[in-house]
């Protein structure tokens, strides 16, 4: 059920409502009943007022259900006194979203972040235990089994219990971050796919991978980022990642669980936003994963670099900067990596909205320069994939210039990354040189591309 309007003012209430049917779906809760309710005073006891109260009583004795879902934020107290007051489990949106990423986290990594965001959240709520439910349903995720003991257990015990997964955590990074290692030291450019819960990332990544990557109607599909080879117009090869999807209101313990993860997304070459653009809440979504993104410091690449530049000429003003602290600020905002925006769901466009939007990509993109990159597609259909494979191409190699390289034919590992990351246009014996043969490149390679070769 729907708990405070106007808790979140810029999202609409139906699509909210529609969302939090979604989330209770996704863990296979059938819903018989969704309000909106309209809070004018919360409660500090209870949230809702009496009347509201008896409301939701009566629409929860009619239906028989077991479960009430307040979407919003409940405090211990407030979900300890509506369990009394309407005589069954009371869950709030953070419980719900736990529950979830409970029941979907695949690997080692995720199942511990989930069990310890988990266990924050029932620090403070050491609550009644979900017996019927867990009967009824076999106990999975949080709603009962091995999370039931905690549950029940002083706090003392959850905080052991919390260090101790925290050290797991860090053994389990410790193993990943090799991988992650592993990974940079392979040369291939890697891009992104970002965006909120169901708007279609993992039917895009199947797409143009071919791969078989669980795509679903159902919110957070996926958990753990997941990352696959394509081939690039320009390009030998890139590497595609699927991640997580965001939400409004993603609890504070699960954002911190999962910052490592979305951490992922900071080591991208172009960040893929994929938006539902047939969803009427699209424009309050993208501002959801902004959000997310600026909180990772992928974002604002021209805010960050007028602050930098404004910074670096009031310190020369002081008179105690260095003459280079401008030009520094340039390269500080340079690091930003580019976004494409994708504009998915097409093919459930209506067609004037469809030539409503063509109209906007193509006035945003006149308005903006290069600063917005938007591509149309349905990840369904597979119209627009191209494109969209070009786009990202293109701005893998933007500015990009050719340079002629003389290297020794035994290098293989500045040989494989000038393959990899940049576009050969031709390749020549060059004779001998101190060091044997050598080969002559001509190699179109962006300003980036060409840093990191100069530092291998
Ligand atoms: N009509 C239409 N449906 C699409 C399109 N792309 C994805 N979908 C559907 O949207 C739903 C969600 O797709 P997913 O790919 O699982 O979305 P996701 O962004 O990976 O979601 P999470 O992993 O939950 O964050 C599925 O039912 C897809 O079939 C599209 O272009 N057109
Ligand atoms: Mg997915």
């Amino acid at each position: 059920m729907r708990g405070p309007k106007g808790q979140v003012p810029d999202l609409d209430a139906d699509a909210r409502l529609a969302e939090a049917r979604g989330l209770a779906l996704a863990i296979g809760l059938e819903v018989v009943e969704a309000m909106a309710i309209v809070i004018r005073e919360p409660r500090a006891g209870t949230l809702f007022g009496e009347g509201q109260i008896q409301n939701i009583s009566v629409a929860a004795n009619l239906n028989e259900a077991e479960l009430v879902i307040v979407d919003g934020s409940l405090t211990a107290i407030q979900q300890r006194n509506l369990e009394e007051k309407l005589k069954r489990k009371v869950i709030d949106r953070t419980g719900l979203i736990l529950e979830i990423f409970g029941e979907r986290a695949a690997t080692a990594e995720g199942r511990l972040q989930v069990e310890l965001a988990h266990l924050d959240y029932q620090a403070g709520r050491l609550v009644r235990s979900w017996t019927h439910l867990e009967r009824q349903r076999g106990g999975f995720g949080f709603l009962g089994g091995p999370g039931e003991t905690q549950i029940e257990a002083d706090r003392r015990m959850i905080r052991d219990r919390m260090a101790k997964i925290r050290r797991e955590l860090e053994q389990v990074r410790r193993t990943r971050g090799l991988h992650r290692d592993r990974r940079e030291k392979a040369p291939w450019p890697i891009v992104a796919l970002v965006g909120y819960t169901n708007a279609g990332k993992s039917t895009l990544f199947n797409r143009l991978t071919g791969a078989g990557v669980m795509a679903e109607d159902l919110l957070f599909a996926t958990l753990d980022p997941t990352m696959r080879a394509i081939r690039l117009p320009a390009l030998e090869k890139a590497i595609l990642s699927d991640t997580v999807g965001f939400i409004s209101d993603l609890p504070t313990q699960l954002v911190a669980a999962f910052r490592a993860t979305l951490e992922e997304v900071t080591a991208a070459d172009v960040i893929v936003h994929v938006r539902d653009i047939a969803n009427p809440d699209t424009e309050a979504q993208k501002r959801q994963v902004l959000d997310v993104l600026a909180d990772l410091g992928v974002l604002e690449p021209q805010l960050d670099a007028r602050a930098l530049r404004q910074a670096a000429r009031e310190e020369r003003a002081a008179g105690w900067a260095q003459e280079d602290a401008e030009e520094r600020a340039e390269q500080g905002a340079s690091h930003q990596i580019p976004i494409i925006e994708v504009w998915n769901k097409w093919d459930l466009l209506e067609p004037e909205q469809a030539a409503g939007l063509r109209e906007a990509i193509a006035h945003r993109e006149s308005a903006h320069g290069d600063g917005e990159t938007i591509v149309a597609v349905s990840a369904l259909t597979g119209e627009g994939c191209d494109d969209l494979l070009v786009t990202a191409s293109r701005m893998l190699t933007q500015d990009a210039k050719v340079y002629s390289f003389v290297i020794p034919a035994a290098d293989g590992q500045r040989l494989a990354f000038l393959h990899a990351r940049g576009e050969v246009m031709a390749e020549e014996d060059a004779g001998e040189g101190p060091d044997g043969p050598q080969l002559r490149l001509q190699v179109r390679l962006s300003p980036r591309e060409l840093g990191r070769f100069t530092a291998l």
